[in-house]
């Protein structure tokens, strides 16, 4: 079944109508889905899809060609000579029909012979622009497709005609992968493997998200159980000081000397490390949005939940799981630590709440920047944090995330009144996101109040989706 994606395959799709020449480039993070999503997209649709492999230049240019000549349903022939004669071939074919041709792993082709984006390049100016080919090359090393494919100093550069960057699903796309789950479910569940596809669809809804964590991660062989420090073996040349970091992240260590001091290494080296991991998509740096007082620097903070999980929960406890004591693992040190794993993911869960209730309109203003702040608080002399703030330039809107199973009461809705006084909008909104609700009192108080909205969970999202 596939999911998701609307936005994508609208956008795809559109282009493809204008009957003229693209070139789309399409990139994102190993096993994000962008094949899946390709393969969508060209259903029913006159595409040759070549996937690269690691194989030297002139067996590439052979696959290519067979490819090729098995779509045209032209036989005996030898294949092209070159990724010219190729490309010129496709542009004689393609003067008066559309045609679609999608290479993946595009980075494996250039690996092998450097010069095809500058081929590619020259096939473009000169020939392929003025055909109906639609060229989409796809790719997986997100440092590579950006600097060598999209960057300015590419001879690709400025070539394309669209881009599109496949990011893991959100919290929404990724529970429809489990409909039979109830609503905590899907959370726990989000918040172990994340958005993405490939780890989405390992984790069986017939067993419990537990017992799948111990069959699908904790388990030796099983296929998520090393993959973290799989892929980063695969992108980086140095693993070791990498895991550090990421199990100082998944800490809770979000400063930089907290993780430098965390890992007894340098600040300006740990820096440097970290700007791979941000390059890579794992890691992301949060600054404060520029409201209120000058708030301290960045914070970093592991954006995948599954490397989350994994860096919290399984490489951590590795002696443990490699002496067979899954369910001891799982009883004790994952089970009664859950909700207080997830109470960040909430948060997440929470903005892309806010993000859908602004796009249809059910905000009393609509904001035009979200994130989270900290900083000075002068009236209290402390350290102040609040969850979400939306805002535009005369409205705000204070949000505040609790994920635990008792109702949220007043106390809740007080504290963050008072960090409004912090912030000169002239609206000021509060919003509460709650997992189970919230006391009797606190919903009087919004009822009768004209800046406080409740966001129940419970009532929020359905439970079993199929219900
Ligand atoms: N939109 C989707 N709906 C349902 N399942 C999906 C979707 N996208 C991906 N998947 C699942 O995730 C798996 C991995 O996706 P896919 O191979 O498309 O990722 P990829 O980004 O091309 O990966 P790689 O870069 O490693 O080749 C697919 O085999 C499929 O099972």
């Amino acid at each position: 079944m596939f999911i998701g994606r609307e936005s994508e395959l609208t956008a795809l799709n559109k282009l493809y109508q204008e009957d003229k020449f693209q070139f789309v480039v399409v990139y994102g993070r190993r096993r994000v889905g962008k094949t899946t999503l390709l393969l969508e997209f060209c259903k029913e649709k006159p595409f040759i899809f070549f996937v690269a492999d690691e194989s030297v230049d002139s067996v590439s240019l052979e696959k290519f060609s067979k490819e090729v000549f098995s779509f045209f349903n032209l036989k005996g022939l030898t294949g092209f000579n070159s990724w010219e004669e190729a490309f010129l071939f496709i542009a004689n074919r393609t003067r008066e029909e559309r045609l679609g041709i999608v290479i993946d792993e595009f980075q494996y082709l250039v690996n092998a012979n450097r010069s095809i984006p500058s081929i590619l390049q020259k096939l473009i100016d000169h020939s392929l622009k003025d055909t109906k080919l639609f060229l989409i090359i796809c790719g997986s090393y997100v440092s590579f497709m950006e600097n060598e494919v999209l960057g300015y100093k590419s001879p690709l550069y400025g070539r394309r005609t669209a881009q599109f960057e496949i990011t893991p699903f959100g919290f929404f796309d990724s529970r429809k992968f489990f409909p039979e789950y109830s609503r905590e479910e899907q959370v726990n569940t989000y918040g172990v493997l994340g958005g993405t596809p490939q780890y989405l669809v390992t984790f069986d809804e017939k067993v419990d998200v537990y017992e799948n964590i111990k069959q699908k991660i904790l388990f030796k062989s099983s296929y998520l159980n090393e993959e973290p420090t799989f892929l980063l073996r695969q992108e980086l040349r140095e693993p070791l000081i990498y895991n550090s970091i990421l199990e100082a992240l998944a800490e809770g260590n979000g400063k930089l000397n907290e993780i430098s001091s965390r890992i007894s290494f340098d600040n300006s080296k740990v820096a440097k490390y970290l700007e791979t991991l941000i390059d890579l998509k794992i890691v992301e740096r949060i600054k404060p949005e520029p409201i209120g007082r000058k708030s301290r620097g960045s914070i970093f903070k592991i954006k995948d939940n599954f490397f989350k999980f994994w860096y919290r929960f399984v490489f951590k406890n590795k002696a443990l799981i490699e002496q067979g004591l899954a369910d001891f693992v799982i009883q004790n040190k994952i089970k009664p630590f859950m909700n207080e794993y997830i109470g960040p993911i909430f948060e997440d869960i929470s903005v892309e709440i806010l993000k859908k209730m602004n796009a249809d309109g059910k905000l009393p203003f609509i904001f035009e920047n979200i994130g989270k702040w900290w900083g000075n608080n002068p009236i209290k002399k402390r350290e102040e944090e609040i969850d979400i703030v939306a805002y535009d330039k005369k409205n705000i809107l204070l949000g505040e995330c609790k994920w635990h199973n008792s109702l949220v009461d007043m106390s809740v809705v007080k504290k963050l009144m008072d960090k409004g006084a912090l912030f000169h909008f002239e609206n000021k909104f509060y919003i509460l996101f709650s997992k189970n609700g919230f006391t009797k009192e606190t919903l009087n108080f919004a009822k009768a109040s004209n800046n406080v909205i409740l966001i129940s969970f419970k009532d929020f999202v359905s439970s079993k989706m199929k219900n």
